[in-house]
């Protein structure tokens, strides 16, 4: 035996887990394949990668926006919130010679404390608000600029660095996966756009006043999937949850008994084909302008924009500005969807090409009021959410107001 297998065999209890900590670490700083949160000296791959590429950047000589306010969750996503601001956001912002305020926000509702502040002109001047965050902050933002506004108050447009687990918002206006870099040059450079706003009331519920949302509220399968993301496996990290959320769901494949009622608007004619007439549907008896689908849900989601985010273009045809929202249903009036048909909605919904299913519903509106009632073997209420953030749950009424915010893209 020689001195090397002397050497093992005495310290093999602390060899293995020795070798793993090194793999870790070395796994950590160089590649992290599974995206999880890392302490900021493990970034030190990241760190160089975002680096080189701001200092590629190249601003446009003439530039007619001066002053941003940035926000930064550090939290975001894979914790890359303070990274993507010191090695994207300023260095691209002081190329370009755009003045900024960074806040570093410390919780939830901080940003729409400070977008209030904006509203009200008490921060000072302000051409546009960065929200460096997934979409949940940005809906935070959204409900702090528009918590107090008058008719006529000129709001600064909104606009978003993905570094979230979810950026159905920045895939949306500045396209899939687009990163950090992609997004700012096009903030930088873009103009503002009128962007529909979805406002949700509680009927019952007044107390509660107007929730907005620019982006997506769900009921039913994709908010299970969020709850599953946000909640239960946030721990894993945003790749592994991005994996393991869609599984869990299908596996359950939940229906949610409830009854929606819809404002039907005329669909372009040459998307018709993927849209389902509204006549199919009876009549509302509580409001001849609405039709009522009073069924069993697998799926009920309201899309003001194409990607919901985590690469599904849920409502693919819809546009950001012209007064309605796309409703995507799957009910059991199409029959009971299974497993199998769940997972080729999902993957389908990938490139969008879900809509054209037979048991994928899809009607433009302008107005909806929905009853969400309990899950058909567990008796579950499920969970109700703008932009992946959770809502009170009952019954809710959505209007659709036309170009009532801004974006920079
Ligand atoms: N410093 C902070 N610490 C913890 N949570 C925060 C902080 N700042 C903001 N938040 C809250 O975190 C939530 C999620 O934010 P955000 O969307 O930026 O991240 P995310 O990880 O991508 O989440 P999502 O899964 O919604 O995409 C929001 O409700 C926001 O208010």
């Amino acid at each position: 035996m020689s001195y090397n297998d002397d050497f093992i065999q005495d310290h093999a209890g602390i060899l293995g887990p020795a070798a793993l900590m090194v793999a870790l670490i070395l796994t950590g700083l160089f590649i992290n394949p599974l995206n999880v949160p890392l302490p900021s000296f493990f970034q030190v791959h990241d760190r160089k990668k975002l680096r080189n590429k701001s200092k590629a950047y190249n601003p446009p000589k003439s530039l007619k926006y001066k002053n941003f306010l940035v926000l930064v969750n550090p939290n975001a996503g894979a914790g890359m919130g303070k990274l993507t601001y010191t090695e994207v956001i300023k260095p691209m912002l002081d190329k370009a010679k755009m003045g900024h305020e960074v806040v570093f926000t410390e919780g939830p509702g901080h940003a729409s404390q400070v977008c209030r502040e904006v509203a009200e002109g008490s921060r000072g001047p302000c051409d546009c608000v960065i929200s460096a965050s997934g979409d949940g902050m940005l809906h935070e933002c959204l409900n702090g600029l528009l918590a107090n506004v008058g008719a006529d108050d000129k709001l600064p447009p909104l606009a978003v660095v993905p570094v979230g687990s979810g950026n159905g918002v920045a895939d949306s206006l500045y396209g899939r996966k687009c990163g950090p870099h992609v997004a700012l040059e096009k903030i930088i450079s873009g103009k503002p756009s009128d962007v529909d706003v979805m406002a949700m009331t509680y009927p019952n519920k007044p107390e509660l006043g107007v929730i907005y949302d620019l982006h997506f509220f769900c009921w039913a399968v994709f908010s299970d999937h969020d709850f599953l993301t946000e909640n239960t496996l946030r721990w894993i990290g945003p790749m592994l949850k991005m994996v393991l959320a869609p599984a869990i769901v299908i596996a359950r494949m939940t229906w949610y008994s409830g009854v929606l009622d819809f404002a039907p608007v005329e669909v372009d004619k040459d998307l018709k084909k993927h849209y389902k007439d509204p006549k199919s549907w009876p009549e509302s008896p509580d409001d001849k302008t609405m039709r009522r689908c009073d069924d069993w849900f697998w799926c009920m989601a309201a899309g003001n924009l194409k990607e919901a985010g985590g690469d599904l273009a849920a409502t693919p045809h819809v546009r950001q500005d012209e007064g309605a929202v796309d409703i995507l249903m799957v009910t059991k009036s199409r029959g009971w969807v299974s497993r199998f048909r769940g997972l080729m909605i999902f993957l389908q919904a990938e490139n969008g090409e879900h809509t054209d299913f037979d048991d994928v519903q899809i009607v433009k509106c302008n107005r909806f009021r929905l009853k969400p009632g309990r899950s058909r073997f567990r008796n579950s209420p499920g969970h109700l959410q703008l932009s992946g953030q959770e809502q009170e749950n009952g019954e809710v009424v959505v209007e659709v107001r036309s170009g009532m915010m801004r974006v920079m893209k």
